[in-house]
């Protein structure tokens, strides 16, 4: 299913349950502003090539809008509406002051040289310096950028509007950025599912693990997952994947990789198909990838007890409904994958107060805002009488819903 159709549609069902009013409804759906432009670089060997870069920003009522920037070959208008829609409810559900937007510029970053990457990076940030900022509209990384991305962002905005470290998160450590920032999505995504599992009487020992995409997500999940004692038996990228049924090695997979081997090439695990990675027996499924990965072709074979949804929208609601009745339980996006975009509210914060937090009080801090959001989507679950997802969306939804009636229509 489209991702906007999908993601818009779990919003009308949470809108639904809180009963909002239709014409509130329709205007929390419609993004704030939808910006696409044309970014042509010279590529090292003199040739040109265009791009096509969109940002949308979906909602201010809260606070600036916020969110990442994704290079990938499959980014489109409408994935990333919905990406910047969920950004919304994300940052209403753990409660920072923000509102949502997501970014992205269709281009195959592994194909693309450094000093490629740099050019097409600095052109869209000339195409867009005007409608982001410290207070409109703070980028941030996603899929395919990184720390180095938003150190050119920073730089070249900087060049119109003077040094604005506060523009974008996820920025290098020496140009202002977080400690534990890098980490804090998988720090985020394990909090979050440590307070599930404890719903259940369990804990990350002793469980079993897949996790599909091991970049800075799946990656940093994967090694503090290790290191509670988890069991990660199957692991998957583009370029393939890996099952060990004792359990991989997993600071051994983030050397081999570190040292720039490809993932399916590591020798302390046997190859399987990349197909079989999501539908592999274990106790907990992590999609740290795309989006759409799980959907009507494969959910009924999905053997795991619980899904961590630590990508954004992985499971299309065809696939929501066949494995609810099959009683597995998800933990939604908007919830599991937030300790990205707080460490990056911790961040801004640290950056316009021009004091650095240590580490530990970033990643103490994250496990508060991790768990007080669980407490605050069971009490939702409670309330409407509904699931995991519904919980977050209408606890999301009606503090955005809020926000924007308190500041009314008025011209
Ligand atoms: N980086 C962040 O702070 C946040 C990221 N997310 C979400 O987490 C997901 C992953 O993001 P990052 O780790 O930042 O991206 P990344 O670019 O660091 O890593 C992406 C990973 O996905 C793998 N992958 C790509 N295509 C694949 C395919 N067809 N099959 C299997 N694996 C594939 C890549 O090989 C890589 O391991 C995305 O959905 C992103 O939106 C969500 C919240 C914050
Ligand atoms: O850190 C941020 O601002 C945004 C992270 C992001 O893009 C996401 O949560 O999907």
């Amino acid at each position: 299913m489209n991702s906007l159709v999908a993601t818009s549609r779990n919003f009308r069902q949470a809108a639904r349950l809180l009963g909002l009013d239709a014409k509130l409804e329709k205007s929390l759906l419609i993004p704030f502003r939808e910006i696409k432009v044309e970014c042509t670089i010279p590529k090292d060997d003199g040739s040109l090539a265009s791009f096509i870069g969109f940002r949308v920003q979906h909602d201010n009522a809260r606070g600036p809008m916020k969110g990442g920037i994704r290079y990938h070959p499959e980014v489109d208008p409408d994935e990333v509406n919905a990406l910047a829609q969920l950004m919304t409810w994300k940052t209403a559900v753990v409660n920072i002051p923000y509102g949502g937007a997501k970014g992205g510029i269709g281009c195959a970053p592994g194909e693309l040289t450094n000093s490629e990457l740099e050019r097409l990076t600095r052109v869209f940030t000339q195409k867009i310096h005007d409608l982001i900022g410290i207070h409109t509209d703070v980028p941030a990384p996603d899929m395919g950028t990184n720390a180095q991305t938003m150190a050119w962002i920073l730089d070249e905005y900087s060049k119109f509007h003077g040094h604005s470290p506060a523009v974008v998160t996820g920025k290098p450590i020496d140009l202002g950025g977080s400690l534990g920032r890098d980490a804090a999505t998988g720090r985020g995504v394990v909090f979050a599912t440590e307070a599930l599992l404890a719903e259940y009487g369990k804990s990350i020992s002793g469980l079993t693990f897949v996790i599909q995409g091991f970049g800075n997500v799946g990656s940093w999940a994967a090694k503090l997952i290790h290191e509670r004692g988890g069991k990660v038996i199957a692991i998957g990228d583009v370029s393939g994947a890996l099952r060990n049924p004792n359990g991989i090695d997993i600071p051994a997979v983030i050397k081999h990789k570190a040292e720039g081997g490809v993932l399916k090439d590591f020798k302390g695990a046997g190859a399987m198909d990349a197909n079989e990675l999501l539908v592999h027996e274990c106790d907990v499924l992590m999609p740290c990838a795309l989006g759409g990965v799980l959907n009507r072709g494969n959910a009924a074979d999905v053997k795991a007890k619980y899904i961590i949804e630590a990508a954004n929208h992985p499971t299309d609601p065809e696939a929501d409904e066949i494995l609810s009745k099959k009683g597995v339980v998800i933990l939604p996006d908007i919830y599991a994958n937030a300790g990205g975009v707080t460490v990056s509210y911790f961040e801004w914060v640290q950056n316009i107060q021009g004091f650095m937090w240590d580490e530990e009080k970033v990643n103490m801090e994250l496990q508060k805002y991790m768990s007080g959001a669980f407490k605050n989507i069971k009490g939702m679950c409670k309330t409407h009488d509904c699931n995991l997802r519904m919980g977050a969306f209408t606890l999301g939804v009606n503090r955005v819903a809020r926000a924007t009636l308190l500041r009314g229509w008025e011209a």
